[in-house]
C-alpha cells in the first residue's frame, strides 16, 4: 500500500513548501486538477524537478483526446496520468497505449461512474494500471465516501491496481487500510492540518502497519 499526497489548493511554490514538508512520509504527489487548470502542466514540471524520486500523478481527470493529453503530461515529466472512468473506450485505449509508450502508468477515475462493478472490470480488461473509486468534493460535502466501492473493484478486478480518493482523514485510515487498496490518496486529510508533517507520519506508520 502506498500513500499519495494530493495537491489541490496550492499554487507552485506552495505547492513545492508542502511537499518539503513531509516528503518522506508519502510515495506519490498529485497535482490536482484545480493545480494544473491554474497553473497548466508548469506544475507537474517543477515538482518533478523539485522532487525527481517521488512518484508524480497529473490529475488530468481526461475525457478525450486521451493519447494526445497523456503524451502531453509526460513530457512534463508525469509518471501517472488520470482519465475518468465514463469516458469512452476508444479514449481508454487511446490512453493506455500511449502511457504503454511512454513508460507512465494510467489511473482510472471512477467519479460519477454509476455501476462500478461492470466497468471496473471493462477497465481491467482495457489495461488500466489503477482502478481508483472516488468521492468527489460535491459528494463529500453529501456525507457519502467510497469505502463501499473499493470492496466492490477489489472483487472483480484482476490485474490492475486498487486506489480510493475522497475525504479520508487520519481517523478513517484504518478503515481503508483493512481493505488493502495498492494505493491510498490524501489531499485535506494532510493539507488542512496546522501539522502536516505529523499527520502524514502517523499515516504513514499505520499503512506500514498494514
Ligand atoms: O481529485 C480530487 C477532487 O476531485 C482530490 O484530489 C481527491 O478527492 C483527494 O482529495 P481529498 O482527500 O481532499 O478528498
Amino acid at each position: 500500500m502506498k500513500l499519495q499526497l494530493a495537491l489541490d489548493l496550492v499554487n507552485i511554490p506552495e505547492a513545492i513548501e508542502l511537499v518539503k514538508e513531509v516528503e518522506e512520509y508519502i510515495d506519490v504527489v498529485e497535482i490536482g486538477t484545480p493545480v494544473v487548470i491554474n497553473e497548466g502542466l508548469k506544475a507537474v514540471k517543477e515538482v518533478k524537478a523539485a522532487f525527481p524520486n517521488l512518484t508524480v500523478l497529473a490529475d488530468l481527470k481526461i475525457m478525450d483526446a486521451a493519447g494526445y493529453e497523456v503524451s502531453q503530461a509526460s513530457a512534463a515529466g508525469a509518471d501517472i496520468i488520470t482519465i475518468l472512468g465514463t469516458a469512452e473506450d476508444e479514449s481508454i485505449k487511446g490512453a493506455v497505449e500511449e502511457a504503454k509508450k511512454q513508460g507512465k502508468e494510467i489511473l482510472v477515475d471512477m467519479i460519477a461512474v454509476k455501476d462500478i462493478a461492470a466497468r471496473a472490470k471493462e477497465l481491467d480488461e482495457l489495461g488500466a494500471d489503477y482502478i481508483c473509486v472516488h468521492t468527489g468534493y460535491d459528494l463529500q460535502a453529501a456525507g457519502q465516501n467510497s469505502f463501499e466501492d473499493l470492496n466492490t473493484i477489489k472483487n472483480v478486478v484482476k490485474n490492475a491496481k486498487t486506489a480510493i480518493a475522497g475525504g479520508i482523514k487520519l481517523e478513517t485510515l484504518p478503515e481503508v487500510i483493512k481493505q488493502q487498496p495498492d494505493l491510498i490518496v490524501v489531499g485535506g486529510g494532510i493539507t488542512s492540518k496546522e501539522d502536516k508533517q505529523d499527520t502524514a507520519r502517523e499515516m504513514q506508520t499505520l499503512i506500514k502497519q498494514g
